[in-house]
């Protein structure tokens, strides 16, 4: 169980937490559709959702429901035909494409199923990418040793398990000390002993540097990690259920 003072007032690398609990995100009538006329599908259909800062969602639903959809909005990697999203009180959906990129630049990590790592660097180069054009970033060392790895940071991709190459994209991801962590399936490639030690780098990272952080899973057993449940079906979410004692991943099984 996961107790309060662990979520607010640390420090963590010279990183001072944020203590106040305002939604990070704030979304309003999101409303997606893709195509036109006979082939217009609806990706999402008026979605409401309000996120506090620091918090862990887990997102469930069915392949279609609109999940990356929603992710990739709130991320500012896609825009919805209607509706507003909210982030830290500033209106992304009002952003231009160049307000956008420095919004992902500076405030957002994305993890996708697929590691997507550059096979011809080290672990060590692929995370110092992303330090070198970050406002503020750690240094990869730390970013590594956050997920475990730092004794790796010399290995290349070729040289790494599928675990520990998605821990190397979860390192890339947080080294710029993002507000906001998004996970596309983060496990989706992975077995469930190596998918627990991955979620267990994406819990930490919440844990100790706060990061509002949502993930994606067609895996219901990763939901009791949660903060909050969000069940997603036909473009809406459907249910919201808050997870009062969050386990840690390794209680988890599937
Ligand atoms: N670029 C696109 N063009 C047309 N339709 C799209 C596009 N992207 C998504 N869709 C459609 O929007 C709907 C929602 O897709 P989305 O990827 O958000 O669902 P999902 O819940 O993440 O699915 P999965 O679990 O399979 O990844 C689906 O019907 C999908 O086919």
């Amino acid at each position: 169980m996961r107790h309060a003072p662990c979520r607010y007032g640390r420090s963590y690398i010279g990183f001072t937490m944020k203590e106040n609990n305002h939604p990070a995100f704030r979304a309003e009538g999101l409303t997606k559709v893709y195509g036109s006329g006979d082939t217009q599908v609806f990706a999402l259909r008026g979605v409401n959702l309000e996120v506090p800062r620091g918090e862990m969602v887990v997102l469930l639903g069915p392949s279609g429901s609109g999940k990356s959809t929603l992710l990739n909005i709130l991320g500012g990697l896609d825009s919805p035909t209607e509706g507003h999203v909210y982030f830290d009180h500033q209106e992304l959906t009002a952003f231009d494409d160049r307000h956008l990129t420095q919004f992902r630049r500076e405030h957002v990590g994305f993890v996708f199923q697929f590691y997507n790592l550059i096979p011809s660097l080290t672990a060590g180069e692929n995370v110092a990418l992303v330090t070198e054009i970050a406002s503020n970033p750690m240094e990869p060392e730390q970013a590594l040793k956050l997920v475990g790895l730092e004794q790796r940071i010399h290995h290349f991709p070729a040289q790494l398990s599928g675990g520990e190459q998605q821990r190397v994209a979860i390192a890339r991801a947080i080294a710029k000390q993002p507000n906001v962590l998004f996970c596309d399936e983060p496990t989706g490639a992975l077995d469930s002993k190596t998918g627990i030690v991955v979620l267990e780098a994406i819990a930490r990272v919440n844990r100790e540097l706060n990061t509002t952080t949502m993930v994606i899973t067609h895996n219901a057993g990763i939901a009791d990690m949660a903060d909050r449940v969000l069940y997603m079906a036909d473009g809406q979410i459907q249910e919201s259920r808050t997870n009062e004692t969050p386990c840690e991943p390794s209680a988890l099984s599937w």
